[in-house]
């Protein structure tokens, strides 16, 4: 079995310095079965709560060593890490058993930083209560928030006062949700049967296909996921697909995998009409395929495309749903590490990609067509941005406004594009929905 301690460290590691994604490897590592499972809700703890706050971590280090950060090394700055995680938001671990350990596992691969891990963890300790002034603004604020400056500075100047909110929201524990394949069961059925096997569950406040599940086992394990009934599924990204459904003969998801909503789409059209899914990568489609085949949807067609490529069979003759390759910024709470990893010139290349990929989409649509245009970012150069320039260039379409319901974090441009606010039920997303007039 696998030391809990340890195998947070080596997927910190993997994902902060050699670009892996958090999510993949906390799932690879507990479905390895060499997790306990009673460890598997602290691995996680661990491996995410490190990550979200690793400014906040980072500035705690810096004031409790002489040595500069970027000099120490890795290994042993990530055992320091994941330790002050433990000492500073947790409160279920005696601080005495996270030195021991932290002491232990340096001396596995970095015996000689042992002494010094065992001091800047006790110095930390002894200090634990000092609140931290800053003489700059940002400075408190990335400190509070961990998030870099220059995102802290997008926010603040694309949403106004909202800026905080949006920081925290980010920050929030996701709760998980599920669509329901109302193909084989409807929502209330589902949910009876969840609470009947011990599952906490709600119906989500948006969404009519979404259940919220708060507490109980993991719902892989459970009959109601093998047999295709309930697909994990952001609430936010159950919002896109019944905004595609229109009378129609043929769909186009360009960007589909892993296929959520695809396979959303499919069950919406009760299996009847081709909806076909294509990514650009063709390790992706596997995960398409697998979802297809779980919830027996036979009208989704699967191959590999870049989007940028026109396919002729379907010009002028589909309507599309556009959920571009993203900076992810709404998606934080899932994959804190995009914190670190996204730079500003991503961003930008990002514009470009999305744009082009809307000109490509434009061509499948007929007059009185459907084009949905969806990210799962907050940055709006990447969202209305994009849909104004693309409106602009285009006045054959048209934007549709949007509406599916109230609340604090749904904002409604004066298009009726939809941004949803990032908090503890929904991701932060984008979407967008064109006609094409003639
Ligand atoms: C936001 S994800 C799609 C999520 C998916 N719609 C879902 O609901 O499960 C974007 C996808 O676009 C794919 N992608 C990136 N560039 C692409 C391109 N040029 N053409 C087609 N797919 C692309 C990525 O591989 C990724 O799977």
């Amino acid at each position: 079995m696998m030391n809990v301690r340890e195998t947070a460290v080596e997927i910190l590691g993997k994902v902060l310095h050699q670009g892996a994604f958090s999510n993949l490897l906390l799932d690879r590592a507990i479905q390895s079965g060499q997790v306990k499972e009673e460890d598997v809700g602290l691995l996680t703890e661990i491996v995410y709560g490190t990550l979200k706050y690793l400014l906040t971590i980072d500035e705690i280090l810096n004031r409790n060593t002489n040595i500069s950060l970027s000099k120490t090394e890795r290994y042993v700055l990530d055992v320091l890490r994941i330790s002050v995680y433990q000492m500073h938001f947790l409160d279920r671990i005696p601080p005495y058993a996270v030195i021991n350990e932290a002491v232990n596992l340096t001396k596995k691969k970095a015996p000689k930083a042992s002494g010094f891990v065992n001091g800047v963890l006790r110095g930390y300790l002894r200090k634990k209560d000092e609140v931290y002034t800053f003489n700059k603004k940002m400075d408190q604020e990335i400190y509070e928030y961990s998030f870099p400056a220059w995102m802290i500075q997008l926010f603040k100047n694309q949403y106004g006062d909202k800026y905080l909110e949006i920081l925290s929201g980010l920050n929030e524990r996701p709760v998980i949700t599920y669509r329901v394949n109302t193909l084989k069961m409807s929502r209330d059925a589902a949910l009876d049967e969840l609470r009947q096997l011990g599952y906490s569950a709600e119906k989500t406040a948006i969404s009519p296909y979404g259940i919220e599940v708060t507490g109980g086992k993991s719902v892989m394990q459970n009959p109601l996921f093998r047999e295709g009934v309930l697909t994990v599924q952001d609430e936010s990204s159950m919002l896109v697909a019944p905004l595609v459904v229109s009378e129609g003969e043929e769909y186009l998801d360009l960007c589909s995998a892993p296929g959520g909503k695809t396979m959303h789409l499919a069950e919406l059209l009760h299996d009847q009409v081709p909806v076909h899914a294509f990514d650009i990568y063709e390790s992706k489609l596997r995960l398409i395929r697998e979802n297809r085949d779980r919830l027996g949807l036979t009208s989704v067609t699967i191959r590999k495309n870049n989007g940028l490529q026109i396919l002729p069979e379907y010009v002028g003759k589909a309507h599309v749903l556009l959920d571009a390759p993203c900076s992810g910024l709404g998606i934080i709470r899932k994959k804190p590490e995009i914190k670190y990893t996204k730079t500003p010139e991503e961003l930008l290349d990002l514009v470009k990609i999305q744009r082009d990929l809307l000109e490509t989409a434009m061509n499948y649509i007929p007059s009185g067509g459907t084009l949905v245009y969806s990210t799962c970012t907050l940055n709006q150069a990447e969202n209305e941005e994009n849909v104004r320039w693309f409106l602009e260039r285009h006045k054959d379409f048209e934007a549709v406004p949007i509406n599916v319901g109230e609340g604090d974090h749904l904002q409604y441009s004066p298009e009726g594009f939809l941004t949803i606010l990032p908090g503890k039920t929904m991701d932060g997303f984008f979407i967008s929905k064109l006609k094409r007039m003639s």
